[in-house]
């Protein structure tokens, strides 16, 4: 058996680099029981000047439940970890398929959110079932309106431009008019600062185009606006569906790619498709 990744012989950490719809990632097999690398090493590997550049350090593990073919971790460019990578997911899938380890196209992943069923759908195109999206505050966990009678907890429509859902890990969203002429850049790290959220969260901004078309930006936890962010896409929808602001079915135009977004009914998994990307295989020489 090899050594941690974080330890490896001669300093050599082999990765496969991979996006999903643009938000990009550093991918590290950890199957045998390999020790996960730490924040340090996650910030070097993801420095886009002095590292490989990345937004999320991704690791294949041993499977946590039955009927699993693995499980994977997320860590975000500045070492912090996640619980959901929606755009991790389908690549960690689409890296299994290559491996031969999925063993056909449909399978299951454990996430540290829990249990994910995939489904292959094209050549390079996964749908994952996200979960159900979880509004109660405590669970964002989110501060200051835990009580049932507050407009947000109940649900209301009454506050049409805000909302927020944990898809595993903490998102907000907040509705615009213009997505062009909003200052993500201060906007998202305030509300990540602002004590409402004790864990900070994920900043979505979404216009609705249509009743089935949401453009979406979003300023993530751990690395600031990336291309493109999996289960941000599913917040946004699943705000916006629950308000009925659009349809049950919807895609999601984010600034790398598009993603498909399908929530049946309130209490049903979201699912979420899109495209899978190899960009190159490479060895880190941690030093
Ligand atoms: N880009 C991801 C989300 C990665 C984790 C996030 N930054 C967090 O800290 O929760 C996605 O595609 O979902």
């Amino acid at each position: 058996m090899s050594a941690p990744a974080h330890a490896a012989p001669a300093g050599v950490v082999h990765f496969s680099k991979m996006h999903g719809a643009g938000n990009d990632f550093v991918v590290l097999d950890l199957r045998g029981g390999l020790a996960p690398p730490g924040p340090e090493l996650c910030r070097r590997l993801a420095d886009r000047h002095l590292g490989v550049g990345c937004d999320q350090i991704l690791t294949v593990e041993d499977p946590l439940s039955e009927g699993a073919v693995a499980a994977y971790g997320i860590w975000n460019a500045d070492g912090s970890r996640s619980q959901q990578c929606g755009n991790g997911a389908r690549c960690i899938a689409a890296w299994l398929v290559r491996d031969g380890a999925a063993g056909g196209d449909r399978f299951r992943l454990d996430s540290p959110a829990g249990r994910h069923a995939v489904e292959r759908v094209g050549e390079d195109r996964y749908r994952i079932a996200m979960g159900v999206p979880d509004f109660d505050p405590l669970r964002i966990p989110m501060h200051g309106f835990e009580r049932p009678q507050d407009p947000y907890a109940a649900g209301d429509a009454s506050l049409p431009r805000f909302g927020a859902v944990s898809m595993g890990n903490p998102h907000a969203l907040i509705e615009v008019d213009d997505l062009d002429s909003v200052p993500v850049e201060r906007i998202g790290p305030a509300l990540q600062r602002d004590g409402v959220f004790p864990e900070s969260v994920n900043v979505g901004f979404a216009q609705v185009v249509a009743r089935d078309r949401v453009r979406l930006r979003v300023y993530e936890r751990g690395v600031g606006e990336t291309l493109a962010c999996g289960s941000g896409a599913c917040a946004a929808a699943a705000v916006l569906m629950k308000r009925g602001a659009i349809g049950r079915r919807a895609t999601i135009v984010l600034r790398g790619g598009e993603l498909l977004i399908e929530w049946p009914d309130d209490d049903a998994p979201m699912a979420m498709t899109g495209p899978t990307a190899f960009v190159y295989e490479g060895e880190w020489r941690n030093e």
